[in-house]
């Protein structure tokens, strides 16, 4: 290796016609022809801007995966494989939250430049970041209207709607186990938004106070608030992003814009796991 050269090994396989090949597998040809920058002349962070939102919803697909695995086992009492596919889901969150700071690289006046093709279009419209939400129990029946020129899209966002999320799950599990849910929770409308519940708090504490006596639950516990987190800081660094890059200007999807995603950094999916933690030890 003096010479800093690598000699590419006589094993190794050069003869790729009728193979399986990288490119072939990844489905590449598709993928990099998939980043068409509208602005003419073409502006340089278009691209930039592009492969931020694509690589997004790469990433939420795998979320959106996984949590359908995470909410299968719960409903088999299968509390390993749901909490390894929460710890999964929390990394790639990590993921998301870290590339904002790719986009943070693009300037307010460099943003200006090329905002105008974008029209209507808006992050308000992403079909896979309202699936998540729903499948982590944020429910609203108001975003299937963004949805009716595409009935495939707007179908398989209602059947999301009215699936049970995460927490009903949870609540589900732990209700088989004895804990005790009260009963107008494990019969609710889950199209509906969860809300706060008082009642529901007892039952935390008690895996709270003793965590060896059900450290599954417990484990699942955390899991749960460590998404819940991760969810909210994207929430936060998007809205940062957003008000260093166009201020307080409208949103293209016809949103105040900042006011409106700062009201989503009220929105909780398992306020009683928060809750609980003041009355740990009282
Ligand atoms: C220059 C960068 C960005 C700007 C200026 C921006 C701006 C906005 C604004 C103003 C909204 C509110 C809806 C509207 O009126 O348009 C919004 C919503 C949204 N954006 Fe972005 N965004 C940016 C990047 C991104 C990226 C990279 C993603 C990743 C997929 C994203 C995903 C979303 C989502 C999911 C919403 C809906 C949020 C909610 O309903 O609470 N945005 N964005
Ligand atoms: N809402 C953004 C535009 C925007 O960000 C956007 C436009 C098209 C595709 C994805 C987008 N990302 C997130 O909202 C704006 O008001 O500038």
């Amino acid at each position: 290796m003096s010479d800093n050269l690598r000699d590419v090994e006589e094993g190794v396989t050069r003869d790729l016609r009728d193979r399986q090949t990288y490119a072939g597998y990844l489905a590449l040809d598709r993928l990099l022809d998939a980043q068409h920058p509208l602005s003419e002349p073409e502006h340089h962070d278009e691209l930039l801007f592009i492969i931020q939102h694509q690589t997004s919803e790469l990433w939420m697909r795998l979320i959106i995966h996984e949590l359908d695995a995470v909410l299968s086992s719960l409903s088999l009492d299968d509390l390993g494989p749901a909490q390894k596919g929460l710890a999964r889901v929390k990394q790639i969150q990590r993921q998301l939250f870290e590339q904002w700071g790719v986009l943070a690289t693009l300037t307010p006046s460099e943003y200006v430049k090329f905002r105008g093709v974008l029209g209507d279009a808006s992050g308000f419209q992403s079909l896979q970041y309202r699936i998540i939400e729903f499948q982590l129990g944020n429910k609203n029946r108001q975003m299937l209207d963004v949805f009716a020129h595409s009935p495939a899209d707007q179908e398989r966002l209602r059947t999301v709607l009215e699936a049970p999320s995460l927490y009903d799950e949870f609540l589900r599990y732990l209700a088989r186990r004895d804990y005790q849910v009260p009963t107008d929770l494990l019969e609710r409308d889950v199209s509906e938004p969860h809300r706060r519940r008082e009642d529901l708090v007892p039952v935390f504490k008690a895996i709270y106070d003793a965590p060896k006596r059900d450290w599954e639950a417990y484990e699942m516990c955390e899991g749960l608030v460590d998404v819940e987190e991760s969810f909210q800081l994207w929430r936060f660094r998007h809205m940062k992003t957003v008000q260093r890059i166009i201020g307080y200007k409208r949103g293209t999807g016809g949103s105040s814009g900042v006011g409106f995603l700062r009201a989503a950094l009220d929105l909780t999916f398992f306020p009683e796991l928060l809750d609980v933690r003041t009355e740990i030890g009282a």
